[in-house]
């Protein structure tokens, strides 16, 4: 079932001289199995309408259709948890919730949580240890002896392995060096792949080229435009007008004034092959 909101506003601290409004008047509709990415630039709402997702945060106006639910301001907190079961969130620098004697005691513990009996909950935190890229031997090991990196990847497997049909990621990759952010992105995208649906919040415009389906801009909390990749990055002015980045290889594209680009490249791949091309003409 798609995820629907229907004119959802969030308001802080309502009805207080510290009102302030988080989400305006905000429409979509995400499609099942869909790699989606939100962006827009520092106060735009992105968290704000994240947390919506799992109802954290539950729209002051409107409606969201999400999971078999529809999640209103008047939804009452103790029918979230199955919610919370279909639809996970995993909020900036996860790694600070870790809490567990072991690592593999850790990860087991969302599907514990969730109904999984201690064998299931084992053996499916030895496959995430393992899909994550963290050796066997580390499942034993107390989780604050890891590396910053490797406790990022312990936090992600302990989310991925009760295994969400929609998994919301916000900045997940924030601080990881490019090698271990593209592991991690490849982790999603395979998992969206694999028939979930991934929503992710970034600043990192080669992430959207490389991954997303479709891209939700926020600004002031208002959703600004919804489109692919494609279409979100073809007009360079609506994006400097909005202050938001391009990808590296459209930049890099556009600096190359005397070669023609059929089309704008988005990403490595398509930049090497609009540069072969230029070669051969
Ligand atoms: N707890 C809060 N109380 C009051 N206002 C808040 C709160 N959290 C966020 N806001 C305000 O809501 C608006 C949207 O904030 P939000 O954190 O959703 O933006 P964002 O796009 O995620 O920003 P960033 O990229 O910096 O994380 C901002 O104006 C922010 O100041």
């Amino acid at each position: 079932m798609p995820i629907k909101f229907e004119n959802v506003s969030y308001t802080y601290s309502p009805d207080t001289p510290l009102a302030k409004k988080g989400l305006d008047k905000v429409n979509f509709e995400l499609k099942d199995g869909t790699f989606n990415a939100i962006i827009g630039h520092t106060g735009s709402g992105k968290s704000t309408l994240m947390q919506h997702f799992n109802a954290l945060l539950k729209p002051t106006n409107g409606q969201i259709e999400i999971a078999g639910m529809t999640i209103t301001a008047d939804t009452p907190n103790k029918n979230l948890k199955n919610l919370r079961r279909h639809v996970s969130l995993v909020f900036q620098f996860p790694e600070m919730q870790l809490f567990e004697n072991t690592v593999l005691e850790d990860i087991a513990f969302g599907p514990k949580n969730f109904g999984y009996d201690k064998e299931k909950a084992l053996t499916s935190a030895k496959y995430w240890l393992k899909k994550v890229g963290l050796p066997e031997e580390i499942g034993g090991r107390s989780p604050f002896e890891l590396s910053g990196g490797q406790m990022r990847r312990v936090a992600i497997a302990g989310v991925m392995a009760y295994e969400p049909d929609i998994l919301c990621l916000d900045e997940p990759a924030a601080g990881l060096d490019p090698l271990a952010r593209k592991q991690m992105m490849a982790l999603f995208s395979e998992y969206q792949k694999e028939g979930h649906t991934v929503i992710l919040v970034t600043h990192n415009m080669d992430d959207v080229a490389d991954y997303a389906d479709n891209v939700l801009v926020m600004e002031h909390g208002k959703l600004i435009k919804e489109d692919s990749p494609k279409e979100i990055f073809k007009d360079r002015k609506w994006l400097q007008e909005h202050h938001l980045e391009e990808p590296k290889s459209s930049l890099f594209a556009a600096k190359l004034t005397n070669f023609k680009f059929k089309k704008l490249p988005l990403t490595i791949d398509e930049l090497i092959t609009g540069i072969e091309k230029n070669l051969k003409r």
